[in-house]
Order: structure tokens, then sequence, then C-alpha cells
């Protein structure tokens, strides 16, 4: 095969990571020459209850029996336990591991990564810096430890629904037009649609706020609140999700909170999502998140919780706090801090009812 054909390499195979190598996978066979077919996929390597290796079972069953059963994954997409083989002569490395691992696995790919390669980061949720309190985006991590440009693709993509070719829409975070045309080329697809703008960041910082938001709706709802009250909450939530962002960068364009990115992913994770589901259970049944994520999700990891955490801290640190009451209340019910009731009380103080209308 000539070593021209540009290649792709998938950092990561839980149920987004399975979901979306299935999707690059199946458009890459329909491509013309200029790409590589065989997609390396890096998976962590796990022994199933029954004593296989999750990579055997993905490469002999094309499925990932573990974090996404009963979905195909093309026999091109080959999944590896060796991290650096995974990424070896990639031109186009796609990031999708849960946010906590981000920094150790761009440590362990230091100084391999082709130069003229870029990233792409699929995965929602954010750091802060210890030291300046600063937001540390994903793609900023990528950026600055593999020394390559990284993009940022978020949107409602519940993964098993992207899985069984369901309408969907997503929103990439771009600055380079060739790299528009390479991510178009591997993603966009009749039952999925992408749409590019240059904000990278704040496209980013939505994915991983949305998740929060979205742990509010289900923990009204696990208190059976009502219609009416979840839709409130998701409407102060955007609201907060949008100054947010503006803390980030004041200028942003309004369009982006009513693209995919925003509002759309709001929307579906807070009628579907494991977020969601994971704080309604809790509000039900006062277990912890923690258990519900290790006794329930099999695996899977919930995002909202440590990105409650950092944004609480990010906040605390600015001592915007009272302005951001979900968030704040968000953290506190993960911790147990406080009552999910609490939440539902603290609504009507809501810092949007105090400000001036115009
Ligand atoms: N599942 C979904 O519907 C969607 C998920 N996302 C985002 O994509 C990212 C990845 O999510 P999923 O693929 O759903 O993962 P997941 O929630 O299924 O998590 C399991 C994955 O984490 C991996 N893992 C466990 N320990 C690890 C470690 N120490 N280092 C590296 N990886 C480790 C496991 O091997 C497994 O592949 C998250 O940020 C998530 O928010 C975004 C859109 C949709
Ligand atoms: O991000 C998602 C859909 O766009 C999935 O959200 P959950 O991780 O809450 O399932």
């Amino acid at each position: 095969m000539s070593t021209s054909l540009k290649k792709i390499a998938i950092v990561g195979s839980g149920n987004w990571g399975s979901a979306i190598a299935a999707h690059i996978g199946d458009k890459v066979l329909q491509l013309d020459t200029e790409y590589d077919p065989q997609i390396l996929m890096w998976c962590k390597e796990e022994i199933l209850d029954d004593g296989s290796k999750l990579t055997e079972v993905i490469n002999t069953k094309h499925e990932n029996v573990k974090y996404l059963p009963n979905k195909n994954i093309p026999k091109n997409v080959i999944a590896t336990s060796d991290l650096s083989e995974s990424v070896k002569d990639a031109d186009i490395l796609i990031f999708v591991i849960p946010h906590q691992f981000v920094k150790t696995t761009c440590e362990e790919l230091k100084n391999q990564i082709k130069s003229s390669a870029f990233a792409l980061t699929l995965i929602k949720g954010f750091y802060v810096d210890e030291k300046t309190n600063e937001l540390l985006l994903v793609s900023e991590v990528i950026k600055n430890t593999l020394n390559i440009p990284c993009l940022s693709m978020m949107g409602a993509n519940i993964a098993k629904e992207v899985a069984d070719k369901v309408f969907c829409e997503a929103t990439i975070g771009s600055r380079d037009e060739e790299h528009n045309d390479t991510v178009r080329q591997l993603i966009d697809r009749p039952y999925f649609r992408v749409r590019f703008y240059p904000d990278i960041e704040i496209i980013e910082i939505l994915g991983a706020l949305k998740n929060v938001i979205a742990m509010c709706a289900g923990f009204v709802d696990g208190l059976k609140a009502g219609f009416n009250t979840r839709a409130a909450v998701l409407r102060l939530g955007f609201r907060e999700m949008i100054n947010f962002c503006r803390l980030y960068k004041k200028e942003s364009t309004t369009d982006i909170y009513l693209e995919s990115c925003g509002i759309a992913d709001l929307i579906a994770s807070a009628l579907g999502g494991r977020n969601y589901n994971g704080a309604k259970k809790m509000a039900e049944t006062n277990r912890s998140l923690e258990d519900i994520e290790k006794k329930d999700l099999n695996g899977q990891s919930l995002q909202g919780p440590g990105t409650a955490k950092e944004a609480y801290r990010f906040l605390e640190g600015k001592n915007l706090l009272d302005q951001f009451p979900l968030f704040r209340d968000a953290y506190l019910i993960c911790e147990k801090k406080i009552e999910p009731k609490k939440l539902l009380d603290n609504l009507s103080n809501h810092p949007e009812y105090s400000q001036k209308q115009q």
C-alpha cells in the first residue's frame, strides 16, 4: 500500500469512540484513494468476564461488546491496546476518551506524532489550571503536548443513535479550510450533517457545560417537578452556559449557541443522556453518582460531575458563584453537600429575575 495515503487514528474506544470509529470506518471505504482504509483504534485493554481480551473480541466479532454492544464496527477498524502503535504515522488523530484521562494519555504520546498531523477532539470536559485558575481546554492540552493543531467537534450525538444511523448534526470548530475539507470528507453524511465555525474553544466549552445542566434537569425530574420546571432549568441553565462562555471570550458570536453544540446538545442530553439519567436516579434513590456510575454504567464515564467540580472552582476563584446558581448547586449536590431539593428551591431566586430587562 502506498505510504502517501492519509492515516487516521482513533484514540479511544468507549461508547462514543466505538460509534465514531464505525462511522468514519464506514465512510472511508466509500472515499477515493486519499485515505488509508485501515484505521487503528486505541483500546485500553480489558479482560472480559469470560476471560477474553476486549481488543481481540473487537477484532474478531467486529463489535465492542462492552461499550457499544450489538452495533457493527467495520472490519477495516482495528483495535489495538498499544497506544504508540495506534498513532504511528497518523495524519489525523481523533481523540475520544473520557476527559479525565487526556493529560496522561497525551503525555504518553509526546514526541511520537507527525509534525504535519492534526487532531480533532470529541471529548466533553475541561480542566481548570490550578495555578492560574483559568480554563484549560482539552484541545489546548492536545495542542500544547503534541505540538499539532487541534479542532473540536461537539453536538447532539448520543452514540447509540449515531451507530443506528439516525439523523443528527454536529458543530466543528476549526480555523483551517484544508482541515475542514478533511473532516467533512470523513464525517459528513446525509444522516450526519456538520457545520463549521472558527470558535474551537467556545464549541468545546459548550459541550462540557451541557453535561452539568443536563444533570440539573435530571435532578428536578427525579424530584417529579414537572415539565415546566424542567424547561425552566434548561432555559436558566442555557443562560448560565452562555454567560460562562462569555467569561472565556466576551465577543463570541450568538449564532454558535443556536448550533448543535449549544441548544441542541443540551436538549438531547436532557432527554436521554447518561448524565441526565444518572442525576435523575440520584434524586430518586439518594444513591451517590459515583455508585451509580460504578454499578449501573458498566465502565462508561459520567463527565458531568468532574466538569461541575472544575466549573465550581473556576467560578469560585472569580467570586461569581452566586451568578451561576445551577452550576454551583450541581457541584454541591454531586458532593452530597446539599440535597437536590435545594436546587429546586433556589430557582425562584435565580439572578435572571433580578436583572433589568429591556
Ligand atoms: N457516549 C456518547 O453518547 C457521547 C460521548 N461524548 C464524549 O466522548 C468522550 C468519550 O466518551 P465515551 O466514548 O462515551 O466513553 P465511555 O463513557 O464509554 O468511557 C469508557 C471508556 O473509557 C476508557 N478508559 C477507562 N480508563 C481509562 C484510562 N485510564 N485512560 C484512557 N481511557 C480509559 C475505557 O477503556 C473505555 O473505552 C467523553 O468526553 C464524552 O462526554 C460525546 C458525545 C456523545
Ligand atoms: O454528549 C452526549 C450527547 O451529545 C452524551 O451525553 P451523556 O454523556 O450524558 O450520555
